[in-house]
């Protein structure tokens, strides 16, 4: 005996297996719902006729609801390869075994089914699954008749029914091989069983089959499939005609295109529909897929690349594989081709409105530029193409980059929306544009331009390099307010601010607060220092330059609200008129509120509307009433 690490003897035992347990897992957890009972009798049936490969006078499926069979019982009578005693065993009757596997245990790449649990599905709508069978060599034996129960058991006979002439499924099968299956509604799914769902749900998931399936119904006999996919109408006119009114009915509104895409390595044919409503990326696009012409699903996820959020496509492919649930497809490097190269059409139509359409580019922009933003980043041809016709928000209103390039050599963008409210306005003053860099990609993108354009030139602009921008004040201005800016100085001193006065455009800015990197850079440094212990606070201190760690508030000595306060009498007025200069500048500048600020901004407001209020109070005041009601 190998040594194994273990005495005694050594037994080898298979899984013991609960079959109500797998039948329960299987049929009622794995599926979206009941609904798709339906879906996998038609591709049973489907499968049994391609494996057939012959003909006959009959349809390839007939379904015979509830509501129509003499036996209350929905029947589904396929004109396929049919089974035999030893088949239903082995298949039928065996759990994950599939007859459509070859011997290497590989899809068969002409069948739809895969996972030999397809059947299964039946018990969400039934407890009992009767399926009839007779194989074509077999013409001169009874057929089979097999009886799987939702407690994992099963009956397998001789079908004794041949003999029954009122039985519409000996007639059936007297005309050529085939497989009936019975479907006893269990109580509640009824509805589901019964000619309205089945013909609605038959032609949801089989109306493109190239095989002939009819529904039964009350009125008469309704053939479901073998329609033209919108996408391979012959006629132009018509083709664009379905192909739009499929799109409307995916998106539920009007497309801006209907691309066709092809995949031939997938045997993958349909179409793209461009979003004509702008889409969000939060909401992925989910995708119509059909399998040999049988619907997978409506919602399958993941088959466009993810800047691609625009699109919805309807496909039908040959080579895909689904999952187990046959809700989506699996992630294999087929799949990954096929994203791949519809994500290449979808840039080539691009490319190609572009250069024949640019208006219409220009529409498409205006619904989807996030994703066409993403995707220039990405792809150099593209960013050539799209960048110049991508619209950016400037301090001189919106724009192009070219039309910014035929007013300046230097395009200047900021990192942040706060960063481009801070120094927006006062470089607008100076003639200066400047881009808002803070949206998504707009940043990334404009300094790419130098990709497109090689004379150009980007700058990032920060609130600090606004200094560059505002004047000092003269000497003898200086001079002239220096009491003044002094006590403002001390009243801002609380809010460990420091005070600078300037003259800059635009005058009706009344203050600016801009802090550099540095500065905070400081502050941090200072702050953590402050909190450890002493040797840690020594060795950071060694690194501490002593620069100011304060965030510096520069007055505008050119708007005239400065200049009054600067020149006021009353000192408490100017405290209170500095603090509310710092609260407005505060509340421009990408800075947190800190406890203090709140405070400064709530006791300076309400002063100076106390005063504002006090000195426009007429002289006949009304008396004030206390809060016990009683006159003062
Ligand atoms: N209508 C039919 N005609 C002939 N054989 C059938 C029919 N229905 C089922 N079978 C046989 O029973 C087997 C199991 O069917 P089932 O639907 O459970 O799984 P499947 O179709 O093989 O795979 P999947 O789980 O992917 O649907 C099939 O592989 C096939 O051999």
């Amino acid at each position: 005996m190998p040594d194994d690490g273990t005495s005694g003897t050594t037994t080898q035992s298979a899984f013991q297996v609960d079959l109500r347990g797998v039948v329960e897992l299987l049929s009622h957890h794995l599926y979206s719902g009941p609904r798709v009972y339906v879906r996998e009798v038609v591709q049973n049936a489907v499968d049994a006729v391609t494996v057939r490969g012959a003909r006959d006078d009959r349809p390839a499926l007939l379904l015979v609801p509830a509501d129509v069979s003499d036996d209350g019982r929905l029947h589904a009578m396929d004109s396929g390869v049919g089974l035999d005693e030893d088949d239903v065993r082995t298949f039928l009757a065996t759990i994950g075994r599939s007859s459509k596997r070859d011997e290497l245990g590989l899809a068969r790449s002409d069948l739809l089914g895969r996972f030999g649990i397809g059947l299964l599905s039946c018990f969400m709508v039934t407890d009992a699954i009767e399926v009839v069978s007779r194989r074509g060599d077999r013409a001169d034996e009874p057929p089979v008749r097999w009886v799987g129960e939702a407690d994992g058991t099963y009956r397998l006979q001789p079908w004794a029914g041949n003999e029954q002439a009122d039985d519409e499924r000996a007639g059936w099968l007297g005309a050529g091989p085939g497989t009936c299956v019975a479907l006893a509604p269990r109580r509640g799914s009824e509805h589901l069983l019964s000619s309205p769902s089945v013909v609605e749900l038959a032609r949801h998931y089989g109306a493109y089959l190239p095989h002939r399936v009819v529904v039964r119904t009350p009125d008469g006999d309704v053939e479901v499939s073998d329609r033209t996919p919108p996408w391979r109408e012959t006629d132009p006119e018509r083709r664009r005609d379905a192909c739009v009114r499929l799109a409307e009915a995916e998106l539920g509104g009007t497309p801006f295109h209907v691309l066709p895409i092809r995949v031939p390595e997938a045997g993958l044919d349909g179409v793209a529909v461009i979003a004509g409503q702008r889409s969000s990326s939060a909401r992925h696009g989910r995708h119509r897929v059909h399998l040999k012409g049988m619907l997978l699903s409506d919602q399958v996820p993941d088959l466009v690349p993810e800047w691609a959020f625009f699109v919805r496509c309807a496909v039908d492919a040959e080579l895909l594989r689904p999952t187990a649930d046959r809700e989506g497809l699996v992630e294999d490097d087929l799949l990954e081709h096929v994203r791949t190269s519809i994500g290449e059409q979808v840039r080539a139509w691009l490319v190609r409105l572009a250069a024949t359409q640019p208006h219409r580019l220009r529409e498409f922009l205006s619904l989807h530029d996030t994703a066409v933003k993403a995707l220039a980043l990405h792809d150099d041809e593209l960013l050539r193409i799209v960048l110049p016709l991508l619209p950016f928000e400037t301090n001189q209103g919106v724009t192009t980059l070219p039309q910014l390039l035929a007013t300046t050599d230097v395009v200047r963008v900021t990192q942040s929306i706060d960063d481009f409210r801070q120094v927006g306005a006062v470089l607008a003053a100076q003639g200066v544009a400047v881009v808002n860099g803070g949206y998504t990609f707009d940043l990334a993108l404009v300094h790419r331009l130098v990709d497109v354009r090689p004379d150009a030139v980007v700058e990032r602009v920060t609130p600090t390099d606004v200094e560059g921008h505002v004047r000092f004040v003269g000497e003898e201005r200086a001079r002239e307010v220096a009491s003044a800016l002094d006590e403002v100085r001390a009243v801002l001193d609380a809010v460990q601010v420091d005070v600078e006065l300037r003259s800059y455009a635009p005058a009706t800015l009344p203050a600016l607060l801009v802090e550099d990197d540095a500065a905070q850079d400081r502050r941090e440094v200072r702050a953590v220092a402050a909190e450890v212990d002493d040797a840690w606070g020594a060795l950071l201190g060694a690194f501490d330059d002593g620069g100011s760690d304060r965030p510096r508030l520069l007055l505008n000595d050119a708007n005239p609200t400065v200049r009054r306060v600067l020149a006021l009498d009353d000192a408490t007025l100017r405290g209170l008129a500095a603090e509310t200069l710092y609260g407005r500048a505060l509340l421009a500048a990408p800075r947190r509120l800190r406890p203090a600020d709140s405070a400064l901004l709530d006791r300076s407001f309400n002063a100076l509307l106390d005063r504002a209020v006090a000195t426009a109070t007429p002289a006949t005041e009304t008396p004030a009433t206390d809060p016990e009601g009683t006159t003062r």
